[in-house]
């Protein structure tokens, strides 16, 4: 074990009422919104190639044009009202919004500098009108900060000279003043997504950061912040030298999703997902594969199947309305959700062998199990292997109790359930009500029968 002032200082998963609440989530929104969503991933007719949010870095356009984008947001179609109730009906149990992206521009208005939403023709507190919004449809609000701030003249991606490092000192300050006035503006925020931690003037910050942390926390007791905030004095992000995770769930899964329990090394995560291969700001030209309703829904319970949440992104156009696709999407889920949100919320792994028809979810401190089901077998047949001493004692479809199974056994924890010839289009769930083995002083574990 190698000794560490600045590496993780908890070992394990959290177990307090907060952090269990959002272990049960499920299913969440990213918003990313601001200044890149004017130009929507062209300039002067001319399509970026990136994504549109890093449309600033992009060589073809000067930086000083880009930042004066501040003087024309005015999304006359901003009604955060709406998006929570796009998201309410999406059934979304909690979202992630971007208060300030790489590019600097805040959507609160900040005391700390005047790229803010304040010095724009709009005006208003845009993160106060989501907080509020979401807070009464009852979705929980998590504040996504980018470290990295292009716009900040202190911004250094590395401190090599002496100028560097006084001017860091500087930019840490500004960070922390921006930090403790977003926990102290919108006091009912579960937590902070931190992003733009990669280069190395942070990542040299371990102890600042460290402490900064510890700061928060004490500012907001049970704040849930992730693994991609701050790294270890030898410059280990996410998890510290010894291999144990910092933070308090793991934050590396962006536009990608675990494939097998192992990969999750016994901690929480979050995966956030783009609906094309890597847009997160509102691109008007969406190009390439865009996610289907079921292939999102599919993430969800894969997601879920493995102890995590699925984090699907919305980016809002310029004048504030959420595009139609999008609107689309959330609306596919929803329906979808409003069946079969049993099987997802508050659920975890379930302990059993991953099939091909699709996943097992649990319900969490239950022997309630759900099969998740997307790809029916010509068979007509869904294997089960149950984890040793656990017995199926009732099998039924969610959607409709009174159509039960009764398992065949195959082998030893071994089962099929036979589907009726279904002309099934959507996604479906089956309820396995299980029993674990009791011990009766040693005599032969007995199995439920049907
Ligand atoms: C959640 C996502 N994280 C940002 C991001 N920037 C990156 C630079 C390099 C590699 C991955 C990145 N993800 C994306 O702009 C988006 O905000």
């Amino acid at each position: 074990k190698i000794a560490l002032l600045h590496g993780a200082h908890r070992v394990g998963k959290r177990t307090d009422a907060t952090m269990e609440k959002w272990r049960g989530y499920g299913l969440g929104q990213f918003i990313h919104w601001g200044l890149y969503a004017i130009p929507g991933g062209a300039w002067n007719g001319k399509q970026y190639n990136g994504a549109a949010e890093w449309i600033r870095s992009w060589d073809g356009i000067p930086k000083s044009t880009y930042d004066s984008l501040n003087y024309s947001f005015n999304p006359t179609a901003f009604d955060a009202k709406a998006w929570a109730k796009t998201a309410k009906q999406m059934g979304a149990r909690y979202v992630t919004f971007t208060t300030k992206h790489h590019d600097g521009f805040c959507l609160w208005p900040s005391k700390y500098t005047k790229y803010t939403v304040k010095n724009s023709p709009y005006k208003k507190d845009i993160v106060k009108a989501v907080v509020d919004a979401y807070d009464q449809e009852g979705i929980d609000v998590i504040l996504y900060f980018s470290v990295m701030d292009w716009n900040h003249p202190d911004w250094r991606y590395d401190i090599k000279t002496k100028e560097d490092s006084i001017a860091f000192e500087r930019f840490k300050k500004f960070t922390r003043n921006q930090l403790i006035e977003l926990l102290t503006n919108y006091p009912t925020v579960k937590g902070l997504w931190f992003d733009g931690t990669w280069d190395k003037s942070w990542v040299k910050q371990a102890a600042f950061a460290d402490e900064l942390e510890t700061e928060m926390r004490r500012l907001r007791p049970g704040l849930i912040i992730g693994s991609r905030f701050r790294a270890d004095e030898n410059g280990k992000r996410h998890f510290d030298s010894n291999g144990v995770l910092m933070g308090d769930y793991e934050q590396g899964w962006e536009r990608k999703i675990p494939s097998k329990i192992e990969d999750v090394h016994g901690n929480d995560w979050d995966c956030v997902m783009t609906v094309p291969e890597n847009q997160w700001g509102y691109n008007a030209a969406w190009n390439g594969h865009l996610k289907t309703g079921t292939e999102l829904i599919e993430m969800t319970a894969r997601c879920v199947s493995l102890g995590g949440n699925f984090v699907l992104n919305f980016g809002p156009k310029g004048d504030g309305a959420i595009r139609q696709e999008e609107i689309k999407l959330a609306e596919e889920i929803g329906d979808w959700m409003k069946v079969n949100q049993e099987a997802i919320y508050n659920c975890e792994y379930a302990g059993f062998d991953k099939q091909d028809w699709g996943y097992f979810t649990r319900k969490t401190g239950t022997d309630k199990v759900y099969m998740v089901v997307f790809n029916v077998p010509l068979s007509g047949a869904l294997r089960i292997k149950t984890p040793s001493k656990t017995a199926i004692k009732k099998a039924y479809m969610l959607a409709d109790a009174e159509e039960s199974f009764v398992p065949e056994e195959i082998s030893a924890d071994e089962y099929f359930l036979h589907l009726k010839k279904s002309t099934n289009s959507k996604p479906f769930v089956i309820v396995l009500e299980t029993l674990k083995a009791t011990q009766d002083n040693g005599t032969k574990y007995e199995k439920a029968k049907i």
